[in-house]
Formats: structure tokens, C-alpha cells, sequence
């Protein structure tokens, strides 16, 4: 209204309940399904503030699903609403009785919002609530009528309550039908409510008070983990936060799972379901093993689906890392094959984890083998050699090297695995025990030293080297053992070509073949056995041949034969 001096005085908001169902379902919630959840945590809180004002046997949740000539039907005994209440809470989107002055009360209760009701509206059109309140003697049932065009009406009852608390009505679109039906109740209703300790039934039927997984047997977690997460663990983690009742058990994946991708975890809180497959509680490096997780008090997002990007989760996801690594130090100890098993399907995850958790790096540090050119070793026994360590990142670097250094034996280390080079920095941040190598220390690698006639080495390579493809670097050098002809090792790819694009291949001095060559006459064509060399070093360092490599090979090895044939049928005519 315009006042006479021509300002408009402070409006209430219209609002649009329909734009509103629209946000819901599209926006917050995941799927319609969570209208049964929200029914049967308002149950659960009034209860929960009922058991505070008198004491009652047999109280609980009943369901009664949806047939097509009628509602679904949740009915509680919990503590009802008076008409004021109704008046003051159901009147307005947004009215909760779970926050402000009852905040001391609200670490039972898990509304805050007041829009859980409204998900109702995402199957039907027309929503009942009859209520009579605990907290008065004969006190009137009020029935509250919520149409999803955004009216509601208040009212006596005409058919009352013969006992307080809630009755809700659901009349569900023929489109949503199916969510309201026998079969679908009751499968909600026993996924959302299989762990409260509050007796819901469906149909008179009983689909809570199951044990949470956390508080079973040995025996019986196995067997849960089988029949609900659709594996066999490797082991079982006791996860207890010691921290405002967040618990839970995690279940080692008997599987190698790609580090960074954490298959879901299953959250409940205070024994209703969260979410099937959340990501958020445990840390993202424990994608080693899968969780089911109750979040005690921690506060749920608007949706009910996650736990809140909170100063309490963070804290909780912290101890909850700590108590897995706590877990392995003691498998560690007390089982190692069952340790050696974690490690071998999970190395890269495990790698991935201490280089964030000093305890971890403890851990690995004694316990992680590391691939060598002599044999797997731990960091710490690599340490205890008291030498300096050459490591490499590059694997097809390493491949070469690791054939070399096994001939000459000296010891390399393969760090070319994503997490590798990060731990051994994190093991010597000084760099006083670990040392990387790369191709260019191929050379010193394989401890080769200079070709005795470096005249008759110089004359070869001039003469050779137009033979070799481009950017195969070609040399002679004294090698042991005197049986080996060439060595071959790639060069790490600069500048984004690939690792390989440019090489070194050393012909071995002592070698026979090599010595032959060394001596030929300058005019002998010596391309055919150099690139013969060349394809015989690539093998012998352990890379395929493939494509022009093996076509350049074949080609040599023939030339090669059939000049052996014509030489050998020149001498013998
Ligand atoms: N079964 C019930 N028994 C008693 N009171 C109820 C019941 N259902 C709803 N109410 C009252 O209606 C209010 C609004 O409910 P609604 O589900 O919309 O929001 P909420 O539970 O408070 O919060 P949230 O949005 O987090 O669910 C509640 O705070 C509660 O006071």
C-alpha cells in the first residue's frame, strides 16, 4: 500500500509454491523418492521430543502405502502439533521447530529448513496433515490441507486422532503413483529406516531396528559387505571418529581402484540413509577401501543427501584418515601377508598417501618394495646401503638403463611411477641419498670405458652413421662383458617429442663383430651391419621393434646374410 507521502511500506514476499516444487525437484533433491524420508524424519523428531515429554511403550511409525483410491499414509505417535503450532509452522515455507530457541534439542532433531514437507509435493498435489498435540489432554486434532498451487487451510478435524501425534496424507499424481505403491514403500521405507532404533512399519510390517553394519560381528560385517557392497574385503577398518558420534566400518576393495576416484561411500545419520555413494566423509586418498558411515551429529545440507562442507566434517574426515592409517600401521605388525596383499593391489594409492601423511611415509618407508636393477627394496634398506642411489622417472628410460646397470651391477632405481620421484623427495628432501640419472649417464650407467684405437672408432662412426636413422647417436666403446656387441639406450623426449625420437647406440670394442668392423677396409659398405647392430641393441634393451624399426632390421639381417653367401661362394669358386 502507498502511504500520503507516496512511500510504499514494507511488503510481504508472494510466493509461488509451485516455482518452488520446481527448484526442489529439479535443484535440491536427487529423485522424488526423498518425500518418504522426510516423512519419516519428522516422525523421528517428534518422537524424539515426545520421549522428552512422557514415557509411552509401543510407540513408532507406521506406513501405509498408496493404492490408486487411496493416499499413502504415514502416522505417528510422536508429539503433534496444536492448531497455534500448525498456524505458526505449516503457514510458512521456510517455519521449522527445529532451530532458534530449540537449538538445545536440536542435536536430536534433523529438520532446520521447514521445506521438508514440501517434497510431498514432488508426487502429489494434495498433502493432509492431521495432528493432535501430546503436550495438552484431549487436545483437538487439526487438520491441515496444502495444495501444491500454493493454498492451505486450516481446520477441526472432522474425523479426530484417537491418539496424539501425526497423521500425514499423500494423494499421489497417477503419474507418481509408482512412488507411493505397496512395493515401492516398502523398499524405501526399508532403505531409509533399516537402522533407526524406532519400530517403522510398512503395511505391518517392521523394516527398522536392523543392526548398523558397524556394530556387528567380524563375521557378519563380511558377509554385510558381500551382500551390500557386492565384494569380498580384503580387510575391515573399525572407523570411530571419537568425535560427535561420526562411526562407521570401511572395507578394503579386494581390487586395484584408480587412485583419486573413490568409489562411494554409504552415509546414514542418526540411522537414516544419507546417500548410497557419497564421496565427502573419507578422505579422497582412502579409495582403497569403501565405508559406510553414520555422521552422528554432523549438519546435513537442505537436501538431506550430504553431510555439510562443515569445520566438523573436516575435523571428523581428519580423524577418520588417522584411523585408517592407524589400521594398516597395525596389519602392518600383526598380519603382514595380509599387508603384503594391501600393498600389492593398492601401491599407488598407498604411494599417493604418504606423500600427504608422515605417518604414511613411516609406513612405506620400511614396508613399500621399490623395483631396482638389483632386486625390489625399501627405501629404508636402500638407506642402510649407506651409497648413493640413482633413481629414474622415465620408465622407457629405465628399461633401457636397467639392463645396463644389471651388466655392469650397478644399482638403479625405477621411480617412474606417478608418486615415485615425489616420495623419494619427501624420503631425502636434501637430496643427499637419492641422485636422478638420466640417458646421459647411460655411459657411466654401464660403467663403459674408451675404445682402444679411438682413431680406428672415429674412422668407423664417420663412416657409419649416415646408415642409422636420424637422431640415433652412434659410438664405440669398450664394454664388458666381451660378448655383448652393442648397447642401445633412448634418450628422455625435450620439448614434447617422445621419449625414444633420439638414442645412443655404442658399439662394443671387444666384441668380434665390432673388431671385424673396426679393421674392414674403408671401402667395404659397413650400413647393413650397423643397422643390423642398431635393431639387435633395441632388442637387447628390451623394446619391440615395430614398424619401420623391424622393417630396417629384416632388411639388414638379409642384406647381411646374402653378402655372407656371395662372399662365401666368391671364396670357395
Ligand atoms: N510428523 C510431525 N509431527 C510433528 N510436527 C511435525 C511433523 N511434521 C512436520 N512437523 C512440524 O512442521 C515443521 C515443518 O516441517 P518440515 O518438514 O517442512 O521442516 P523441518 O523438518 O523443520 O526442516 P527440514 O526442511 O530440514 O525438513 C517442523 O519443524 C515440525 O515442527
Amino acid at each position: 500500500m502507498v502511504d500520503s507521502s507516496g512511500d510504499a511500506g514494507p511488503q510481504q514476499f508472494q510466493v509461488d509454491l509451485r516455482g518452488i516444487v520446481d527448484v526442489l525437484s529439479h535443484h535440491l533433491y536427487s529423485s522424488p523418492r526423498v518425500y518418504l524420508r522426510e516423512l519419516l524424519q519428522n516422525a523421528v523428531d517428534a518422537l524424539e521430543v515426545r520421549s522428552r515429554l512422557d514415557e509411552g511403550p509401543g510407540r513408532g511409525i507406521r506406513v501405509t502405502p498408496a493404492t490408486p483410491f487411496s493416499p499413502l499414509v504415514v502416522r505417528d505417535d510422536g508429539v503433534g502439533l496444536t492448531a497455534d503450532e500448525m498456524h505458526a509452522l505449516l503457514a510458512t515455507i521456510g517455519g521449522t521447530s527445529k532451530r532458534g530457541d530449540f537449538a538445545g534439542a536440536r542435536r536430536q532433531l534433523l529438520g532446520q529448513f521447514g521445506i521438508g514437507l514440501l517434497s510431498c509435493f514432488l508426487v502429489a498435489d494434495t498433502v493432509e496433515v492431521r495432528s493432535r498435540s501430546a503436550r495438552t489432554e484431549d487436545a483437538d486434532t487439526i487438520l491441515w490441507v496444502g495444495r501444491s498451487e500454493g493454498t492451505f487451510s486450516i481446520s477441526v478435524a472432522d474425523e479426530p486422532l484417537d491418539s496424539p501425534g501425526t497423521e500425514i496424507r499423500v494423494y499421489p499424481r497417477a503419474d507418481d503413483l509408482d512412488w507411493c505403491t505397496a512395493e515401492r514403500t516398502h523398499e524405501l521405507a526399508a532403505a531409509f529406516a533399516e537402522h533407526l532404533p524406532i519400530t517403522v512399519e510398512v503395511d505391518g510390517t517392521v523394516v527398522s531396528g536392523v543392526t548398523p553394519p558397524w556394530d556387528l560381528p567380524l563375521e557378519e560385517q563380511l558377509e554385510w559387505c558381500r551382500e551390500r557392497m557386492g565384494f569380498d574385503p580384503l580387510g575391515i577398518v573399525p572407523l570411530d571418529s571419537s568425535l560427535g558420534g561420526v562411526r562407521g566400518v570401511g572395507f578394503v576393495l579386494p581390487y586395484t581402484a584408480m587412485p583419486g576416484h573413490r568409489t562411494g561411500d554409504r552415509l546414514y545419520s542418526k540411522g537414516m540413509l544419507v546417500a548410497d555413494s557419497d564421496n565427502h566423509v573419507l578422505p579422497g586418498w582412502a579409495f582403497f577401501c569403501r565405508a559406510v558411515i553414520d555422521g552422528g551429529d554432523l549438519p546435513l545440507t537442505a537436501s538431506r543427501e550430504s553431510f555439510q562442507e562443515s569445520e566438523a566434517l573436516a575435523v571428523a574426515r581428519e580423524r577418520l584418515g588417522h584411523v585408517l592409517i592407524g589400521e594398516l600401521i597395525l596389519v602392518q605388525a600383526m598380519h603382514p601377508h595380509a599387508y603384503e596383499e594391501v600393498m600389492r593391489l593398492h601401491a599407488g594409492g598407498l604411494k599417493a598417501l604418504a606423500l600427504k601423511s608422515a605417518d604414511m611415509l613411516d609406513l612405506l618407508r620400511s614396508t613399500m618394495p621399490f623395483r631396482t636393477t638389483l632386486g625390489d627394496r625399501t627405501l629404508d634398506g636402500l638407506h642402510a646401503v649407506g651409497e648413493e642411489v640413482r633413481y629414474v622417472t622415465d620408465a622407457s628410460v629405465y628399461a633401457a638403463l636397467e639392463e645396463l646397470a644389471r651388466h655392469s651391477g650397478t644399482l638403479v632405481l625405477d621411480a617412474s611411477g606417478p608418486y615415485d620421484a615425489g616420495l623419494v623427495a619427501a624420503f631425502d628432501p636434501e637430496g643427499r641419498l637419492f641422485r636422478e640419472v638420466t640417458s646421459a649417464d647411460a655411459a657411466d650407467i654401464a660403467e663403459v670405458g674408451a675404445a682402444p684405437d679411438a682413431a680406428a672408432a672415429e674412422r668407423l662412426v664417420a663412416r657409419a652413421s649416415s646408415a642409422l636413422p636420424e637422431g640415433v647417436t652412434l659410438g664405440v666403446a669398450d664394454v664388458s662383458p666381451a660378448d655383448r656387441p652393442v648397447l642401445w639406450w633412448p634418450h628422455e623426449g625435450v620439448d614434447g617429442e617422445p621419449t625414444g625420437t633420439r638414442s645412443t647406440l655404442l658399439l662394443n670394442a671387444r666384441h668380434d663383430a665390432v673388431r671385424a668392423l673396426l679393421d674392414a677396409s674403408d671401402d667395404l659398405d659397413v650400413g647393413a651391419a650397423v643397422r643390423a647392430l642398431h635393431g639387435v641393441g633395441m632388442l637387447l634393451a628390451r623394446v619391440p621393434l615395430d614398424g619401420t624399426a623391424l622393417t630396417r632390421h629384416a632388411d639388414a639381417v638379409a642384406t647381411l646374410v646374402r653378402d655372407g653367401i656371395d662372399c662365401h661362394s666368391r671364396a670357395s669358386s
